[in-house]
């Protein structure tokens, strides 16, 4: 273990009298790490609490290897946090995957957990194996070195840091430690199987790529640890070039740019002053977001157009129009719900610029933008909204009602349009006309006054 006594060194991942909290899963590299702890917790005045997360995941298993976890704090005289957490119903709530499920019901325990405690550090059980497979697995998915970089050892968490020794060393090390100090873990069957992406790594390349240099999880540790300083030193000199010249509304999320500024750069840190941009805009970067997505940025930048327009995953718009660069979101017009009243005689404006009026009228007029009707008191004020759930409306020659949603359909009415399309209707929230599409039936001769809506584009 001298290479972790190492590690903990070179990257300060401890420091005298702090409160440790351990993720312990009952695996060896959880396990072998508790124990390491607990072997040098005296000499660092430390402060240990294990928490171990039962996902219900592997029936009565998962509780088990928690009850083991439980019972070997016992053996160690060390305090155990236990959570069980609803992994089923959280992805189905989320439509997430079941180990990103699982992954952020923990890491929730875990933050919780480190405010109770107001713990320095979580430590976990990664290792030098783990750090390879991440980095190759990242390696085939991606081309941006900052996420090729793995696992950082030490990163910000809650009110501490999130610590990982054990990326010093490697499975078989932990596996022997495991022997050697009669530690006897839990084992997780999926882990044997190849047809996870990790374990397809883990089983056939990582021995491959042992078979020539036996320890390179050093190697690529230290990759690791020269891409993460490089990644960090390019960050911060993109934010500090942005800074001069981005001019940012994080409130409406919008940013602008003059593109010869940017482009005057050096490629390196136009790459990362885009990345910082879309950081900036979205919340949290959407899966759909490609290398493709870089590309026709960069094409668009370079191009000779003098506006052009690309279309970026959840309606965010790149606008290129003569030097200047904008990014925003594309309201669609069906974000901006609305309902106002209108009154007789009265007229409104619609959030696209156009006009709905009704006036009171001796001629029925009857054409696509005009509807003549008979109003009594009672149907009075109208309302103009934009569609809602469940709507139904009927109509001449419809035998009963059909939903707004179908008749969108028949129509042929673009999505983004149907969300913006104006529905009248009576005071008893009977849908009376949509402008251009549909009129609801009325009896020829009702009582009240003939009221003509128009529509005014
Ligand atoms: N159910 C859990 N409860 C508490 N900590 C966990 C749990 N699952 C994972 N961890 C923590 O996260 C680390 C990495 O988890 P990962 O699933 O990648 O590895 P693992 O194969 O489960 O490791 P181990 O050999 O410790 O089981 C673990 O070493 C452990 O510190």
């Amino acid at each position: 273990m001298k290479a972790v006594k190492a590690f903990i060194q070179k990257h300060q991942l401890l420091k005298k009298g702090s409160t440790v909290l351990v993720g312990v899963s009952g695996g060896p590299d959880s396990m072998a790490l508790l124990h390491y702890l607990v072997s040098i917790g005296k000499d660092w005045e430390l402060e240990l609490v294990a928490l171990t997360v039962d996902h219900q995941l592997r029936g009565d298993e998962s509780a088990a290897d928690a009850d083991y976890v439980e019972s070997r704090c016992q053996d160690w005289g060390i305090r155990c946090e236990r959570a069980s957490v609803d992994v089923k119903s959280y992805k189905k709530e989320r439509g997430i995957g079941t180990q990103t499920a699982a992954r952020e019901l923990r890491y929730r325990f875990f933050q919780k957990q480190m405010e109770l405690y107001k713990a320095d550090y979580l430590a976990l059980g990664h290792h030098g194996d783990d750090q390879a497979e991440t980095m190759l697995m990242q390696f085939t998915r991606s081309a941006d070195p900052s996420a090729v970089a793995g696992i950082p050892a030490k990163r910000p968490f809650a009110c501490g840091h999130i610590i990982r020794p054990f990326l010093a060393i490697d499975r078989e090390m932990i596996e022997s430690y495991c022997r050697t100090e009669s530690i006897i873990p839990r084992l997780d069957p999926s882990n044997e199987d190849t047809g996870y992406t990790r374990n397809y790594f883990r089983k056939l390349v990582i021995p491959l790529l042992k078979e020539k240099n036996p320890n390179i999880h050093v190697t690529m540790q230290n990759m690791s640890e020269r891409m993460q300083e490089n990644a960090s030193f390019l960050r911060e000199a993109a934010e500090e070039r942005l800074l001069k010249f981005l001019e940012l509304d994080k409130k409406n999320a919008s940013a602008s740019f003059p593109s010869s500024v940017f482009q005057a750069c050096p490629i390196a840190l136009q790459r990362q002053m885009y990345q910082l941009i879309l950081n900036y805009l979205y919340k949290k970067q959407p899966d759909q977001l490609s290398y493709l997505h870089e590309t026709e940025f960069f094409k668009l930048l370079e191009g000779n157009r003098s506006n052009a327009l690309l279309d970026f995953p959840n309606g965010l718009q790149v606008k290129k129009s003569y030097d200047r660069i904008s990014l925003s979101f594309n309201k669609k017009e069906g974000d901006q719900s609305f309902e106002f009243r209108l009154e007789v005689p009265g007229r409104v404006q619609l959030p696209n610029g156009a006009f709905i009026e009704a006036f009171l009228s001796d001629q029925a007029v009857q054409d696509t933008y005009s509807f003549s009707l008979q109003v009594t008191s009672a149907m009075l004020p109208f309302t103009i909204r934009n569609r809602r759930a469940g709507d139904r409306m009927n109509w001449q020659g419809l035998n009963g009602s059909r939903k707004l949603k179908d008749l969108f359909i028949d129509e042929k009415i673009p999505r983004e349009k149907r969300d913006c399309w104006p529905v009248i209707t009576d005071a008893s929230g009977r849908i009376l006309w949509l402008p251009g599409l549909r009129k609801a039936v009325m009896p020829a001769e009702g009582e009240g006054n003939m009221v003509c809506l128009k529509y005014i584009d």
